[in-house]
């Protein structure tokens, strides 16, 4: 999507705040106008006639007027400027957020990263709109105080204009260099903070390899790379903050230069000159804000690419869609679809499931199942051969290009919103964890009902581990499950996904970090459990030889299919995994 597609598409939410805030500038820089003229005519009364008239005091009175006029509308549309500010910027959040929630296994970013989106990228065309505004504020402005001055002194506007022009062809030559030194700061900056976030963690991993004089000298450099191109992106951009901000000195030294040089100066009153000064003040802003907004207008455009490119192959207006946002007032009441009407399962169907990884090409292709309630069905294959994806686009986590998906032969539309509780519920091969007690871990808000806890712990078999545990339940577990070991992280998940009632059960490998023993544990008293089904990753013998059916996967696609007794017969793929030759 083009950058002025997604701005005009941004601007017409609430457009009404857009356009209440647009004549903010424009009176803003009215009233200045008004100002210079004030002080023209003060200075000029007042030198005419040499004393205070009624005239020179009429205009001392009409400054706080337009100071009072000014602070008054400002005040009014300024409620209008922060609710389209929020509206804008919260509108993107939202859609960037649903986004990632509709898709969660298509998320695949560091935290700080996503912040940057979050935080920096929304506000881009916030900050792009909010110069716009100011500078055509501003360009109104200096068409009117030209116009003003060329009528009082043609001869000496078009020379006090000099620098400015100047100035601005100055600025331009250099833009290219700041962006350029910018840019390569701030890719300085973020090597080193990301090397930070490297050493930090693998302390370990560099102690016990005996790196540090190594890791130390790497992080040496960094730094010197970064000092030597954050002191040049410092140097140039002083030097044009200076010109910026010298601009009006220089125009006013041009103007008692001519005073003193030319007749035609002699001319001017005291008070044309104060309106020289003053409108040249406001001249430099426009300079200023001019050079800002060429840099925002590529600033906007990069945070655009960098917000649409998360979307992969969802439509890019998607974040840019209209939708309520509630940003004043009491929240609406959240209300959860009750799908516990909805049919339980009897069949399960997969009709040609195909996806690729848009990063790698790889996937799966044309798979196809079919499981009836009550059953194990374990999904094999040696390292890479597309279980797990298989797994996130049955469930939705990953969009599928292809396929069909059927619960009770009924087509589901929208798996990511199906297969949760009651339908379904999934336990990954890396289970998430939350810095909060083992109980809050496995409620993940439910209401704690005593009985089917304890019924959840048991069979994911945590309960013995509980004892253990100094303060049972109400153990807090750390970071991200840091004090508990892989395994009990991973029974802790096990017992989130029993605690819910759901049809079908979803595991991705539970093997890698349990013993044989607590795993076969685990699998019969998994087993036990009533109107349950189950589709499952493993390579575990034990539950291969438990399983109803077994899928085959090699290279994205559908090797074999059947019982384990018909597979060890029939297909060399299992044969080799079975005799564990191939991980
Ligand atoms: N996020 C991703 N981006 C790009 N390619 C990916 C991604 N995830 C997986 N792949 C690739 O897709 C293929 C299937 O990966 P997948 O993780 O589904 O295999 P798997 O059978 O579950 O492997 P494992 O036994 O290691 O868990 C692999 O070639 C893998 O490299």
């Amino acid at each position: 999507m083009k950058g002025y597609r997604y701005i005009r598409r941004l601007t017409g939410y609430r457009f009404w705040l857009f356009a209440l805030t647009l004549p903010m500038p424009f009176i803003f820089y009215a009233t200045r106008l008004i100002f210079g003229l004030v002080l023209q005519n003060f200075f000029n009364a007042l030198a005419e006639q040499h004393q205070m008239t009624v005239t020179a005091w009429l205009w001392i009175a009409v400054l706080p007027l337009s100071a009072l006029l000014r602070g008054g509308i400002s005040q009014l549309l300024a409620r209008a400027q922060v609710l389209h500010s929020f509206s804008i910027v919260g509108l993107q959040q939202r859609n960037l957020f649903m986004h990632i929630l509709e898709r969660p296994g298509t998320y695949a970013r560091a935290a700080g990263e996503t912040i940057s989106y979050f935080r920096d990228d929304t506000q881009a065309c916030r900050d792009l709109l909010s110069l716009l505004r100011t500078v055509l504020g501003q360009v109104f402005f200096a068409i009117v105080a030209f116009i003003i001055l060329l009528r009082i002194n043609a001869e000496i506007t078009l020379l006090v204009f000099l620098p400015f022009l100047a100035i601005i062809a100055i600025i331009q030559s250099l833009k290219e260099r700041l962006s350029r030194y910018r840019q390569v700061s701030r890719s300085a900056t973020a090597n080193l903070t990301g090397a930070i976030g490297e050493i930090f963690g693998a302390v370990q991993a560099i102690q016990v390899a005996g790196a540090e004089r190594h890791i130390l000298a790497h992080f040496d450099g960094l730094n010197q790379k970064r000092l030597a191109f954050m002191v040049k992106d410092a140097v140039l951009t002083s030097t044009t903050n200076a010109l910026f901000s010298n601009t009006v000195d220089v125009g006013v030294g041009f103007i008692l230069i001519l005073l003193a040089v030319s007749q035609s100066m002699t001319r001017l009153g005291p008070g044309d000159i104060a309106i020289f000064v003053s409108y040249l003040g406001s001249m430099g802003d426009l300079v200023l804000f001019f050079g800002t907004l060429l840099a925002q207008f590529t600033q906007t455009q990069v945070s655009i690419e960098r917000l649409t490119s998360l979307l992969r192959q969802a439509p890019q207006s998607k974040l840019v869609e209209h939708h309520p946002l509630y940003l004043q007032g009491t929240l609406p009441e959240f209300t959860v679809d009750n799908k516990a009407e909805l049919q339980p399962l009897e069949t399960l169907e997969v009709k040609g499931l195909s996806y690729r990884h848009p990063e790698s090409g790889r996937g799966i292709s044309q798979i196809s199942l079919r499981l009836q309630a009550g059953s194990l069905t374990v999904i094999t294959g040696r390292i890479g051969a597309g279980k797990t994806t298989l797994l996130q686009v049955l469930l939705g986590l990953l969009p599928k290009d292809a396929g069909s998906i059927l619960w009770n032969a009924q087509p589901v539309l929208d798996p990511a919103s199906f297969f949760v509780p009651p339908h379904s519920a999934y336990t990954p091969q890396v289970p998430h964890l939350f810095s909060e007690s083992l109980q809050e871990n496995i409620l993940l808000g439910l209401p704690a009902d005593a009985a089917a806890l304890s019924s959840a712990l048991q069979a994911a078999v945590l309960d013995e581990d509980l004892a253990q545990l100094p303060q049972g339940l109400a153990t807090a577990i750390g970071t991200r499950g840091l004090k508990l070991s892989g395994g009990q992280a991973q029974r802790t998940a096990a017992a989130r996904m029993l605690v819910r009632p759901a049809d079908l059960l979803v595991f991705d490998d539970l093997s890698s970090t349990l013993d044989v023993h607590t795993e076969q544990l685990l699998w019969q008293r998994l087993l036990q459990q009533p109107g349950r089904s189950y589709l499952v990753v493993s390579h575990r013998r034990s539950l291969l030889q438990r399983a109803d059916q077994i899928l085959v996967l090699k290279e994205g696609c559908l090797e074999a299919c059947g019982s384990l007794e018909h597979l060890l017969a029939t297909s060399v793929e299992m044969q080799l995994l079975w005799q564990g030759k191939l991980d």
